[in-house]
Protein backbone atom coordinates (compact mmCIF):
# COMPACT_ATOMS: atom_id res chain seq x y z
CA UNK A 1 0.00 0.00 0.00
CA UNK A 2 1.23 3.53 -1.10
CA UNK A 3 1.39 6.18 1.54
CA UNK A 4 -0.07 9.52 1.49
CA UNK A 5 3.12 10.48 0.65
CA UNK A 6 4.17 8.38 -1.75
CA UNK A 7 0.37 9.06 -3.84
CA UNK A 8 1.66 13.04 -3.78
CA UNK A 9 4.80 11.98 -4.81
CA UNK A 10 3.25 10.49 -8.27
CA UNK A 11 0.74 13.11 -8.73
CA UNK A 12 4.24 15.16 -8.50
CA UNK A 13 5.83 13.01 -11.11
CA UNK A 14 3.06 12.74 -13.41
CA UNK A 15 3.02 16.59 -13.21
CA UNK A 16 6.63 16.46 -13.96
CA UNK A 17 6.67 13.98 -16.94
CA UNK A 18 4.04 16.66 -18.85
CA UNK A 19 7.42 18.25 -19.54
CA UNK A 20 8.82 15.62 -21.72
CA UNK A 21 5.82 15.82 -24.06
CA UNK A 22 6.35 16.86 -27.40
CA UNK A 23 10.34 16.48 -26.94
CA UNK A 24 10.96 12.83 -25.76
CA UNK A 25 9.57 11.10 -28.74
CA UNK A 26 10.01 8.32 -30.37
CA UNK A 27 10.89 7.82 -26.02
CA UNK A 28 7.91 8.20 -23.68
CA UNK A 29 7.91 11.12 -21.39
CA UNK A 30 8.29 9.98 -17.98
CA UNK A 31 8.99 11.10 -15.18
CA UNK A 32 10.12 10.51 -11.67
CA UNK A 33 10.08 11.47 -7.51
CA UNK A 34 12.82 10.28 -4.96
CA UNK A 35 12.18 10.19 -1.64
CA UNK A 36 14.62 9.67 0.95
CA UNK A 37 14.09 6.93 3.92
CA UNK A 38 11.88 10.03 6.13
CA UNK A 39 9.59 10.18 3.10
CA UNK A 40 11.06 13.71 2.05
CA UNK A 41 11.46 14.82 -1.49
CA UNK A 42 15.04 14.59 -2.37
CA UNK A 43 15.39 15.01 -6.16
CA UNK A 44 13.01 14.91 -9.05
CA UNK A 45 13.29 14.33 -13.09
CA UNK A 46 12.14 13.54 -15.81
CA UNK A 47 12.85 12.27 -19.64
CA UNK A 48 13.53 15.13 -22.13
CA UNK A 49 14.71 13.37 -25.08
CA UNK A 50 16.03 10.22 -26.95
CA UNK A 51 19.81 9.92 -25.79
CA UNK A 52 20.17 11.87 -22.99
CA UNK A 53 19.31 10.60 -19.26
CA UNK A 54 15.84 8.49 -18.24
CA UNK A 55 14.04 9.84 -15.62
CA UNK A 56 14.95 7.84 -12.77
CA UNK A 57 18.41 8.48 -13.57
CA UNK A 58 17.91 12.39 -13.38
CA UNK A 59 16.02 12.05 -10.28
CA UNK A 60 18.48 10.07 -8.22
CA UNK A 61 21.56 12.52 -9.74
CA UNK A 62 19.60 15.61 -7.96
CA UNK A 63 19.01 13.10 -5.26
CA UNK A 64 22.80 12.22 -4.84
CA UNK A 65 22.95 10.09 -1.63
CA UNK A 66 19.61 10.80 0.36
CA UNK A 67 18.37 8.33 -2.37
CA UNK A 68 20.19 5.30 -0.37
CA UNK A 69 16.74 3.47 2.11
CA UNK A 70 14.48 5.24 -0.15
CA UNK A 71 11.92 5.17 -2.86
CA UNK A 72 11.60 6.10 -6.50
CA UNK A 73 8.33 7.07 -7.54
CA UNK A 74 8.31 6.99 -11.32
CA UNK A 75 5.20 6.97 -14.22
CA UNK A 76 6.73 3.92 -16.12
CA UNK A 77 8.36 0.68 -15.43
CA UNK A 78 11.81 1.35 -15.20
CA UNK A 79 13.77 -0.37 -18.22
CA UNK A 80 15.69 -3.88 -17.96
CA UNK A 81 17.52 -3.58 -21.63
CA UNK A 82 20.58 -1.59 -22.79
CA UNK A 83 19.22 0.60 -25.46
CA UNK A 84 20.88 4.38 -25.63
CA UNK A 85 21.23 4.74 -22.21
CA UNK A 86 22.10 1.78 -19.89
CA UNK A 87 18.99 0.11 -17.62
CA UNK A 88 17.74 2.46 -15.29
CA UNK A 89 16.99 -0.43 -12.62
CA UNK A 90 20.98 -0.54 -12.25
CA UNK A 91 20.99 2.75 -11.65
CA UNK A 92 17.95 2.21 -8.78
CA UNK A 93 19.97 -0.43 -7.35
CA UNK A 94 23.38 1.35 -7.17
CA UNK A 95 21.87 4.21 -5.41
CA UNK A 96 20.22 1.82 -2.53
CA UNK A 97 16.50 2.81 -3.41
CA UNK A 98 15.07 0.07 -1.21
CA UNK A 99 11.41 0.85 -2.90
CA UNK A 100 9.92 1.51 -6.10
CA UNK A 101 6.39 2.75 -7.24
CA UNK A 102 5.30 2.12 -10.62
CA UNK A 103 2.56 4.00 -12.32
CA UNK A 104 2.11 2.12 -15.28
CA UNK A 105 4.13 -0.94 -16.71
CA UNK A 106 6.23 -0.51 -19.85
CA UNK A 107 5.05 -3.09 -22.79
CA UNK A 108 8.79 -2.33 -24.61
CA UNK A 109 10.61 -3.87 -22.01
CA UNK A 110 12.71 -6.51 -23.52
CA UNK A 111 12.52 -9.99 -21.69
CA UNK A 112 11.50 -9.84 -18.36
CA UNK A 113 10.66 -6.46 -17.54
CA UNK A 114 12.73 -4.16 -14.77
CA UNK A 115 9.81 -4.50 -12.23
CA UNK A 116 10.51 -8.24 -11.93
CA UNK A 117 14.41 -7.79 -12.14
CA UNK A 118 13.79 -4.79 -9.18
CA UNK A 119 12.23 -7.22 -7.03
CA UNK A 120 14.63 -9.99 -7.71
CA UNK A 121 17.42 -8.35 -6.40
CA UNK A 122 15.00 -7.06 -2.80
CA UNK A 123 13.64 -3.77 -3.96
CA UNK A 124 9.65 -3.64 -2.74
CA UNK A 125 7.96 -2.81 -5.72
CA UNK A 126 4.25 -2.03 -6.18
CA UNK A 127 2.98 -1.36 -9.85
CA UNK A 128 -0.44 0.43 -10.71
CA UNK A 129 -0.69 3.26 -8.46
CA UNK A 130 -2.24 6.20 -10.03
CA UNK A 131 -2.57 4.00 -13.42
CA UNK A 132 -5.18 6.17 -15.03
CA UNK A 133 -3.88 9.49 -13.58
CA UNK A 134 -0.24 8.42 -15.49
CA UNK A 135 -1.88 7.98 -18.90
CA UNK A 136 -3.21 11.30 -19.43
CA UNK A 137 0.61 11.81 -20.60
CA UNK A 138 1.71 8.26 -20.76
CA UNK A 139 -1.98 6.87 -23.19
CA UNK A 140 -0.63 8.76 -26.33
CA UNK A 141 2.50 7.01 -26.33
CA UNK A 142 1.57 3.71 -25.48
CA UNK A 143 -1.33 4.60 -28.32
CA UNK A 144 0.81 4.82 -30.86
CA UNK A 145 2.85 1.86 -29.95
CA UNK A 146 -0.58 -0.21 -30.13
CA UNK A 147 -1.75 1.15 -33.81
CA UNK A 148 1.56 1.38 -34.97
CA UNK A 149 1.17 5.05 -36.11
CA UNK A 150 1.65 8.66 -34.29
CA UNK A 151 -1.22 9.52 -32.04
CA UNK A 152 -3.27 12.10 -34.29
CA UNK A 153 -4.82 15.19 -32.80
CA UNK A 154 -7.19 17.18 -34.80
CA UNK A 155 -7.85 21.11 -33.96
CA UNK A 156 -10.49 22.94 -35.47
CA UNK A 157 -13.03 25.51 -34.90
CA UNK A 158 -16.76 25.28 -36.03
CA UNK A 159 -19.26 27.41 -37.26
CA UNK A 160 -22.06 28.23 -35.08
CA UNK A 161 -24.31 25.49 -36.73
CA UNK A 162 -21.14 22.79 -35.79
CA UNK A 163 -19.19 22.50 -39.23
CA UNK A 164 -15.94 22.42 -38.43
CA UNK A 165 -14.37 25.34 -40.35
CA UNK A 166 -10.78 26.18 -40.26
CA UNK A 167 -8.14 26.24 -37.73
CA UNK A 168 -8.70 26.91 -33.99
CA UNK A 169 -9.75 30.18 -33.20
CA UNK A 170 -7.51 32.63 -33.34
CA UNK A 171 -8.31 34.30 -29.94
CA UNK A 172 -6.66 31.65 -28.39
CA UNK A 173 -2.81 31.98 -29.43
CA UNK A 174 -1.70 30.65 -26.23
CA UNK A 175 -3.92 27.58 -25.91
CA UNK A 176 -2.80 27.49 -29.70
CA UNK A 177 0.72 27.50 -28.88
CA UNK A 178 0.72 24.91 -26.42
CA UNK A 179 -1.23 22.79 -27.86
CA UNK A 180 1.35 22.20 -30.79
CA UNK A 181 4.29 22.24 -28.35
CA UNK A 182 2.37 18.98 -26.51
CA UNK A 183 2.93 17.33 -30.05
CA UNK A 184 5.93 16.00 -31.71
CA UNK A 185 4.86 16.86 -35.56
CA UNK A 186 1.98 19.64 -36.74
CA UNK A 187 -0.26 19.88 -39.93
CA UNK A 188 -0.21 23.57 -40.61
CA UNK A 189 -3.51 24.70 -41.97
CA UNK A 190 -1.36 25.15 -45.14
CA UNK A 191 -0.21 21.32 -45.37
CA UNK A 192 3.19 21.83 -44.22
CA UNK A 193 4.86 19.50 -40.98
CA UNK A 194 6.37 21.57 -38.76
CA UNK A 195 8.10 20.63 -35.17
CA UNK A 196 5.28 21.07 -32.36
CA UNK A 197 8.21 23.01 -30.71
CA UNK A 198 10.71 24.00 -33.22
CA UNK A 199 14.00 22.47 -32.46
CA UNK A 200 12.72 20.35 -28.60
CA UNK A 201 13.97 16.79 -30.15
CA UNK A 202 17.38 18.22 -30.33
CA UNK A 203 19.74 17.55 -33.05
CA UNK A 204 20.80 14.03 -31.72
CA UNK A 205 19.72 12.34 -35.46
CA UNK A 206 16.69 10.28 -33.44
CA UNK A 207 14.17 12.99 -34.83
CA UNK A 208 13.47 14.83 -38.09
CA UNK A 209 10.84 16.41 -39.66
CA UNK A 210 10.08 14.93 -43.18
CA UNK A 211 7.74 16.92 -45.47
CA UNK A 212 4.24 15.42 -45.63
CA UNK A 213 3.93 12.58 -48.04
CA UNK A 214 1.31 13.15 -50.86
CA UNK A 215 2.07 9.54 -52.47
CA UNK A 216 0.79 6.75 -52.35
CA UNK A 217 -1.80 7.27 -49.25
CA UNK A 218 -2.51 8.67 -46.14
CA UNK A 219 -1.18 4.69 -44.40
CA UNK A 220 2.04 5.13 -45.93
CA UNK A 221 2.42 8.50 -45.03
CA UNK A 222 2.04 7.83 -41.22
CA UNK A 223 4.95 5.05 -41.80
CA UNK A 224 7.01 7.93 -42.94
CA UNK A 225 6.07 10.28 -39.70
CA UNK A 226 6.38 6.97 -37.37
CA UNK A 227 10.20 6.49 -39.04
CA UNK A 228 10.72 10.23 -38.24
CA UNK A 229 10.40 9.40 -34.78
CA UNK A 230 7.04 10.86 -34.35
CA UNK A 231 4.45 9.59 -31.61
CA UNK A 232 1.92 12.44 -31.74
CA UNK A 233 0.82 14.62 -34.83
CA UNK A 234 -1.51 17.82 -34.77
CA UNK A 235 -3.81 17.80 -37.57
CA UNK A 236 -5.34 21.84 -37.92
CA UNK A 237 -7.95 22.74 -39.37
CA UNK A 238 -9.79 21.12 -42.66
CA UNK A 239 -7.42 21.81 -45.37
CA UNK A 240 -7.44 19.05 -48.43
CA UNK A 241 -4.26 17.73 -46.45
CA UNK A 242 -6.18 17.17 -43.61
CA UNK A 243 -9.41 16.15 -44.24
CA UNK A 244 -8.13 12.92 -46.60
CA UNK A 245 -5.14 12.28 -43.86
CA UNK A 246 -8.41 12.22 -41.07
CA UNK A 247 -10.24 9.97 -43.52
CA UNK A 248 -8.22 7.06 -43.82
CA UNK A 249 -6.39 7.32 -40.14
CA UNK A 250 -8.99 8.95 -38.01
CA UNK A 251 -8.36 11.51 -34.74
CA UNK A 252 -7.63 9.61 -31.38
CA UNK A 253 -8.61 13.40 -29.58
CA UNK A 254 -10.60 16.39 -31.34
CA UNK A 255 -9.97 19.98 -29.75
CA UNK A 256 -12.63 21.85 -31.21
CA UNK A 257 -13.35 25.09 -30.50
CA UNK A 258 -17.06 26.33 -30.84
CA UNK A 259 -18.78 30.12 -30.77
CA UNK A 260 -20.57 31.50 -27.91
CA UNK A 261 -23.56 31.67 -29.90
CA UNK A 262 -26.72 29.75 -29.33
CA UNK A 263 -29.39 28.15 -31.74
CA UNK A 264 -32.32 29.94 -30.81
CA UNK A 265 -34.42 29.00 -33.98
CA UNK A 266 -33.59 25.52 -36.28
CA UNK A 267 -32.87 27.21 -39.32
CA UNK A 268 -35.20 24.95 -41.23
CA UNK A 269 -37.78 22.94 -39.39
CA UNK A 270 -36.55 19.75 -38.92
CA UNK A 271 -33.40 19.46 -40.36
CA UNK A 272 -30.56 17.52 -38.20
CA UNK A 273 -29.62 18.51 -34.93
CA UNK A 274 -26.93 20.57 -34.01
CA UNK A 275 -23.62 18.58 -33.48
CA UNK A 276 -20.91 19.77 -31.31
CA UNK A 277 -18.48 17.28 -32.38
CA UNK A 278 -18.23 14.38 -35.22
CA UNK A 279 -19.79 11.08 -34.43
CA UNK A 280 -17.88 8.75 -32.13
CA UNK A 281 -15.71 11.38 -29.83
CA UNK A 282 -16.90 11.77 -25.98
CA UNK A 283 -16.02 15.24 -24.23
CA UNK A 284 -13.27 14.84 -21.84
CA UNK A 285 -12.78 18.04 -20.81
CA UNK A 286 -14.59 21.48 -21.73
CA UNK A 287 -13.47 24.79 -21.64
CA UNK A 288 -14.44 28.19 -21.52
CA UNK A 289 -12.35 30.83 -23.93
CA UNK A 290 -13.52 34.29 -23.67
CA UNK A 291 -14.82 33.94 -27.61
CA UNK A 292 -15.12 30.24 -27.81
CA UNK A 293 -15.66 27.12 -26.11
CA UNK A 294 -12.99 24.71 -26.28
CA UNK A 295 -14.09 20.71 -26.31
CA UNK A 296 -11.17 18.24 -26.38
CA UNK A 297 -13.31 14.82 -26.76
CA UNK A 298 -11.74 11.06 -27.37
CA UNK A 299 -12.79 8.74 -29.91
CA UNK A 300 -14.83 6.12 -28.41
N1 LIG B 1 12.22 7.25 -21.14
C1 LIG B 1 12.25 6.32 -20.16
C2 LIG B 1 12.06 4.94 -20.44
N2 LIG B 1 11.81 4.53 -21.68
C3 LIG B 1 12.09 3.18 -22.16
O1 LIG B 1 13.40 3.14 -22.69
C4 LIG B 1 13.39 2.85 -24.08
C5 LIG B 1 14.45 3.66 -24.81
O2 LIG B 1 15.67 3.57 -24.17
P1 LIG B 1 16.95 4.41 -24.68
O3 LIG B 1 17.26 3.91 -26.04
O4 LIG B 1 18.05 4.12 -23.70
O5 LIG B 1 16.58 5.86 -24.64
C6 LIG B 1 11.96 3.19 -24.52
O6 LIG B 1 11.55 2.44 -25.61
C7 LIG B 1 11.15 2.82 -23.29
O7 LIG B 1 10.91 1.44 -23.21
N3 LIG B 1 12.13 4.06 -19.42
C8 LIG B 1 12.41 4.44 -18.17
O8 LIG B 1 12.50 3.60 -17.26
N4 LIG B 1 12.60 5.76 -17.88
C9 LIG B 1 12.52 6.72 -18.82
O9 LIG B 1 12.70 7.90 -18.49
Amino acid sequence: MASPEEVAAMRRAIAVSAQGLGTASPNPPVGCVVLDRHGRTVGEGYHARKGEPHAEVNALAAAGRSAAGGTAVVTLEPRNHHGRTPPCRAALIDAGVTRVLIAVRDPTSRGEGGAAVLRQAGLEVETGLLRQEALLILGPWLASLRAGRPYITWAYSATSDGVPLGPPVVGAPADLAALRAAHDLVLTPEGRLTEGLPGGHGDGGVFHVPRMPTEPGPAEAMDTLRAAGARSLLVEGTSRAAMSLLAACPADRVVAHLPRTLVSRAPCEGTAAVAALPEGYRIVDVALGADHIGLTADRE
